[in-house]
């Protein structure tokens, strides 16, 4: 299979959208460039004495709207390619929810389940000083993503106000509540999740206790999402996978005690009892309502995108899916709520948890709840409009409303006429 760019997939929806909206080409050329590439090489000493180096990056898409906002992710495929094109969605994420940021996001070429605990804070807090020169609680504030939690936020925290000589909580979000975190952060992303599925539902005429949902990745996202839609919506969720395989039961899973049984057995769903084991190709197309990929981006691609038999995919994951399989996705009638929507829960709890560190004052956990709600839903029902108004496709909808937020903000500011 041909080697697949991200951020060259992500400027080809981009383009799509710019198209159907009638963007200056001007002002798209500036809106598909980043703003700041910064990659860093850095050494971390090993717990066996010797060093080793290794690379980093953080991209700063756009800060027309405020300050540039994502998470950084630690994965052993992580380029400054694939930073470039999550960095540019986060962008398009924070527009399409109203939240006054731009797009940022980081990443380190590293598999962390081979580093010791040690190694790992090391690493975390080199990484965080190599791109301090960038970063700041007005400037860029980091985020957890794939494979980075709250321990590494405390790091993160630790290490830029070890700095800086006193305690600065806006610097990064997703931190425990001991530290300034948010009520709700952990659950925040897989929440929006929720919110979408509720929406889609019902703009599609599904009956949310019939509907059967398919999860693949059981992370943060997804576990959360599967939880809150089992719980709160009542639907069934007959699959779930992480990297090591799937489970499926076609009459819904128990989520709590498949998380009981993850955290028991090394992090892993392979194995739960009450279920039979699936692949993650399996999982993907399965005859269910709903798909929700919930892993790392290139899920659906032209090699499995025809054995796609849900009617509806929410995208947990940030680009699940290739923009010519998303093409036969739509041709087959299939409805998806983009991943910039879809996921933009966890920013925007983020950026509650910026708001409260900025003033050192917490919330209860039902307003976060309730503004994130609102939040979600406003977003949505701004797409759906949007996708009637110009008769295009959800993710083009969504690129329009954000796009033209951005340019707004690009024109006020000037240089463009
Ligand atoms: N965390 C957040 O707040 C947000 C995350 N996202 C996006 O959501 C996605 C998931 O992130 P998050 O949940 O935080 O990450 P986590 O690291 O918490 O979880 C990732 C999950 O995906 C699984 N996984 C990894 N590779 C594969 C694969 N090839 N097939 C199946 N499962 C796989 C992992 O399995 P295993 O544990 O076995 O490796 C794990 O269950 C990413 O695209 C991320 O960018 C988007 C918005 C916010
Ligand atoms: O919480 C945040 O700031 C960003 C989370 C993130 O990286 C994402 O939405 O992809």
């Amino acid at each position: 299979m041909a080697e697949i760019n991200l951020f060259e997939n992500a400027l080809k929806q981009f383009r799509k959208a710019a198209k159907v909206m009638e963007l200056d080409p001007c002002l798209a050329d500036v809106l598909m460039h980043p703003k700041r590439e910064l990659t860093v090489n850095f050494p971390v000493r090993m717990d066996d004495g010797s060093v080793k180096v290794f690379t980093g990056h953080r991209v700063q898409h756009n800060i027309a709207r405020g300050p540039a906002k994502g998470g950084i992710r630690y994965h052993p495929s992580v380029t400054l390619d694939e930073v470039k094109a999550l960095a540019f969605w986060m962008t398009w994420k924070c527009a399409v929810v109203g939240i006054p940021y731009g797009g940022g996001k980081g990443g380190v070429a590293v598999d962390p389940s081979k580093l010791s605990t040690g190694e790992l804070e090391r690493l975390s807090r080199r990484f965080f000083s190599e791109i301090q020169v960038i970063i700041g609680e007005d400037k860029d504030i980091p985020a957890p993503d794939v494979n980075t939690n709250a321990q590494i936020m405390s790091w993160f925290m630790d290490t830029y106000s070890m700095n800086v000589g006193h305690s600065v909580l806006g610097i990064v979000t997703g931190k425990p509540m001991d530290i300034g975190g948010s009520a709700g952060r952990p659950e925040a992303t897989g929440r929006g999740v929720r919110v979408v599925t509720e929406e889609a539902i019902n703009y599609k005429g599904l009956d949310a206790e019939s509907a059967t949902i398919a999860v693949q990745g059981f992370g943060n996202v997804g576990s959360y999402a599967a939880k809150l839609i089992k719980d709160e919506l009542g639907s069934k969720i007959v699959a779930l996978s992480d990297v090591s395989g799937g489970i499926y039961n076609p009459d819904g899973l128990d989520i709590d005690d498949v998380i009981a049984y993850r955290d028991q057995n090394n992090g892993v769903v392979k194995g739960y009892p009450n279920a039979k084991a699936i692949t993650n190709e399996e999982l993907l197309t399965l005859d269910v309502d709903i798909l929700i990929p919930a892993a790392l981006e290139n899920a659906i691609t032209m090699e499995n995108v025809n054995d796609v038999r849900a009617k509806v995919i929410v995208e947990g994951a940030n680009g699940p899916v290739t923009p010519e399989a998303e093409e036969i996705l739509l041709e087959k009638g299939i409805f998806i709520v983009p991943d910039f929507l879809a996921n933009a829960g966890g920013v925007t709890v983020s950026y509650f948890e910026w708001v409260q560190g900025l003033q050192w004052y917490f919330w209860d956990i039902e307003d976060v709840r309730k503004a994130l709600h609102k939040i979600m839903r406003q977003a949505f029902s701004n797409v759906v409009n949007t996708m009637h108004k110009y008769n295009t496709d959800m993710r083009t909808a969504a690129y329009i409303v954000a796009i033209d937020r951005v340019a707004t903000a690009t024109k006020l500011r000037g240089i463009y006429p």
